[in-house]
C-alpha cells in the first residue's frame, strides 16, 4: 500500500522537523547544490528516516542514491534520459517517475515504476511548467490506464482539495509549496496527516 500522505522538502534540515511528526514518506528534493552537499544531505537524511521509519525517496540524485544505499528515487522525464534504470534495479532501488501526458505515462509504466506521478493536477506556484492544470478527471484517466501501479497527485494540492483528489482515484498526494510556505510548517504537516487519514 503505498502512503497517501507524500511530503516533499528541499532541505535535510527540514525534513528532520517534519518526519517526527509521523510522516512516514519524504522527498528530499535539493536543487543547485554542489555534489558533496548533496551527499552530507542524503546521508542524513537516510539515517533519520530509518530511526523514525520513514521511506525516504531521493529527488534526482539517483547515482549518489546508490552509492549511499538509498532504497528509492524519483526522476522526471529529463532526470529519465541519462538515469541507468538496469544500475537501479541491479542496486535494488524502487524508482517513482513522472508523467503528464499520456506518451509519458507509457513509456513511465514500460519501466514497471513503483508509482507514477501525474502533475501539476492544480496550478502549482513553485516552478515554471509547459503542462497546464491538469485536472481530477486526468486523475481518473491516470488511475485507470496505471492498473496496479499506484498514482500520486502533485500539483497545487492543499488539504481542502484532497477529498477530491483521493475520490478521483489518486494512490497518493504529494505536497512542496503549502507546507513550505506554511507560517506554521509543523501545524500545517498536522493538517496534511489528518486529511490523508480520513
Ligand atoms: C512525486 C513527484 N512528482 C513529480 C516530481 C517532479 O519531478 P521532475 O519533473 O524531475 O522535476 P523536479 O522535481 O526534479 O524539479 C517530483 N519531484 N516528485
Ligand atoms: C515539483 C513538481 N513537479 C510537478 C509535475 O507536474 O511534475 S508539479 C510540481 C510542483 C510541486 O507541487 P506544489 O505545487 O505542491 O509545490
Ligand atoms: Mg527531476
Amino acid at each position: 500500500m503505498m502512503e497517501r500522505f507524500y511530503l516533499i522538502v528541499s532541505h535535510v534540515a527540514r525534513l528532520e522537523l517534519l518526519v517526527p511528526l509521523g510522516v512516514k514518506l519524504v522527498q528530499l528534493r535539493i536543487k543547485d547544490q554542489p555534489d558533496t552537499e548533496i551527499r552530507r544531505q542524503i546521508t542524513r537524511a537516510r539515517d533519520f528516516c530509518a530511526v523514525h521509519g520513514a521511506q525516504l525517496v531521493v529527488n534526482d540524485h539517483w547515482r549518489a542514491a546508490i552509492d549511499l544505499r538509498c532504497r528509492f528515487v524519483h526522476l522526471g522525464q529529463e532526470d529519465m534520459q541519462t538515469a541507468d534504470f538496469v544500475a537501479l534495479r541491479t542496486a535494488g532501488v524502487r524508482v517513482g517517475l513522472s508523467t503528464h501526458d499520456e506518451a509519458e505515462l507509457d513509456r513511465a509504466l514500460s519501466h514497471d515504476p513503483a508509482y507514477v506521478a501525474l502533475g501539476p493536477v492544480y496550478p502549482t506556484l513553485l516552478k515554471k511548467m509547459k503542462w497546464g492544470p491538469q485536472g481530477l478527471e486526468r486523475v481518473a484517466q491516470w488511475k485507470k490506464i496505471a492498473g496496479q501501479t499506484p498514482v500520486v497527485a502533485i500539483g497545487g494540492l492543499t488539504p481542502d482539495r484532497l477529498p477530491g483528489v483521493f475520490a478521483a482515484g489518486a494512490d497518493s498526494a504529494a505536497v512542496v509549496t503549502d507546507i513550505q510556505m506554511a507560517d506554521d510548517p509543523e501545524a500545517r504537516t498536522r493538517t496534511w496527516l489528518t486529511a490523508c487519514a480520513s
